[in-house]
């Protein structure tokens, strides 16, 4: 069901629609029957008009559905009002979505911030949800539970949402000491629209394993890998949780821990699938999720995935559209393709040398490793052979200085805290 209030292009409707459809298929549904309606402007009691209303009611009973997902978000009020007239349940594409983390949601992390984007989003809801409840038991001597059960609910429920608020800020909290051990590393977050391929990224780029799927949604928690790009040049990579639209705010509020990881990345790599023929507004949402999160700000680069499934003429395409509205770098790749990823790698170490500190370091004369490094990855300034031991001013990019302090007998004199 869907009514577009804004985008009238029939086709990123039917668009919507399809995502929709992946999303409830994701959340182990069927789609019996589609229904849609052009509005103007939503009605306040039931979202779509009254007639529209009573026929969903017959396609509901005719395709025997049990379940009716808007596309769009519904109040309480348009829910339960919905409910009445169908008959059946009734769900928003919110809901949905917060339904899908809740079955796919692994570590305690985040199913516990899962659970308190639905108990949120649950609270003002109560009243319908109860109602229903004595209604699909057949009400026979089962009186839907009165204001005493429905307030002893919600104290509950407010008890259980500042629980899991404080554990969830110690967890943040061991994250955050997590990731200062950590400084001094160069990292880069995956960010993007679900389903993009930020998760084969990572696996082509690490070698190693890391969880991918032809779903949406496939990750939910942010896993961080090594990256060599050669050279000596070491990186941290953090997968993160893909964007949709109309992501529930609570949703977005809940993992901000999670993309906490994204906001003290060094770069942001916002991945791209270039074959979607959603593209740009894809690009959208995650532009307006990115803002919501305040990590509007960090350096990006635009990654433009999949390219293996664009012909020559459509790669083209992107690329002058890019040329004429973005000043961000930007590279094609192909997770399928590791020969392209050579070109990300490039960027990627463009990225580390242009954080450079400016420090004074000694170390053993015979750690020529360290040296070699240095000659490579910065640019010495001044060297002083003292015997035993090499004095050297040098520009480092950041995370060579986290390694450097490191190696034994290397001392940093003075700067690396610019
Ligand atoms: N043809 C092609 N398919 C790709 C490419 N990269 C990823 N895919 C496929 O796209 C699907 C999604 O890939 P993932 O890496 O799980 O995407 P993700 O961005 O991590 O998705 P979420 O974790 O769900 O947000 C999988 O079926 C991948 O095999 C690519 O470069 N080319
Ligand atoms: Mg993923």
């Amino acid at each position: 069901m869907s009514a577009p209030p804004r985008e009238l292009d029939p086709r990123i409707a039917e668009e919507h629609l399809e995502e929709l459809a992946r999303l409830t298929d994701t959340a182990g549904g069927q789609v019996t029957a589609v229904v849609r309606q052009r509005l103007d402007s939503p009605s306040p009691k039931t979202f779509i008009g009254q007639g529209k209303a009573e026929e969903l009611k017959q396609v509901v009973e005719s395709s025997g559905a049990d379940l009716v997902i808007f596309d769009e978000e519904l109040s309480p009020a348009q829910g339960k009002n919905l409910e009445q007239v169908t008959g059946v349940r009734v769900m928003d594409r919110p809901e949905l979505i917060l339904d899908i983390f809740a079955t796919r949601a692994r570590s305690k992390e985040a199913r516990m911030q899962v659970e308190l984007a639905q108990l949120e989003y649950l609270l003002p809801r109560l009243k319908r949800m109860w109602s229903h409840l004595s209604r699909t038991r057949g009400g026979i001597g089962l009186r839907g539970p009165g204001e005493t059960q429905l307030e002893t609910d919600r104290r509950l429920i407010g008890t259980r949402i500042a629980d899991l608020r404080k554990k969830l800020r110690d967890v943040a909290r061991a994250r955050e000491i997590q990731r200062q051990s950590r400084q001094g590393e160069f990292r880069a977050a995956l960010v993007g629209y679900t389903n993009a391929g930020k998760s084969s990224l990572l696996r082509a780029l690490s070698g190693s394993e890391v969880f991918v799927e032809d779903r949406l949604f496939a990750t939910l928690d942010s896993t961080t890998r090594t990256v060599e790009l050669g050279d000596g040049y070491d990186m941290l990579v953090t997968d993160t949780v893909g964007f949709i639209r109309k992501l529930p705010h609570h949703l977005v509020a809940s993992f901000r821990s999670t993309l906490e990881e994204a906001r003290e990345a060094d770069v942001l790599l916002h991945v791209i699938d270039s074959s979607h023929p959603d593209r740009e507004e894809q690009e959208e949402v995650v532009a307006e999720v990115l803002a919501d999160l305040e990590l509007d700000d960090r350096p990006q680069v635009l990654v433009y995935n999949k390219i293996d499934r664009l012909t020559h003429a459509e790669e083209s395409a992107i690329k002058d559209r890019i040329r004429a509205f973005s000043s961000r770098p930007a590279v094609f790749v192909s997770a399928h393709q590791p020969e392209t990823l050579g070109r990300l790698r490039d960027a990627l170490k463009a990225r580390m040398r242009a954080r450079l500190h400016k420090v004074r370091i000694e170390l053993p004369a015979r750690d020529g490793e360290a040296l070699a490094l240095l000659y490579r990855q910065g640019e010495v300034i001044e060297r002083d052979d003292r015997g035993a031991t090499i004095e050297v001013v040098v520009r480092v990019p950041d995370a060579l200085l986290g390694r450097l302090r490191q190696r034994p007998g290397l001392v940093l004199v003075e700067g690396g805290e610019e």
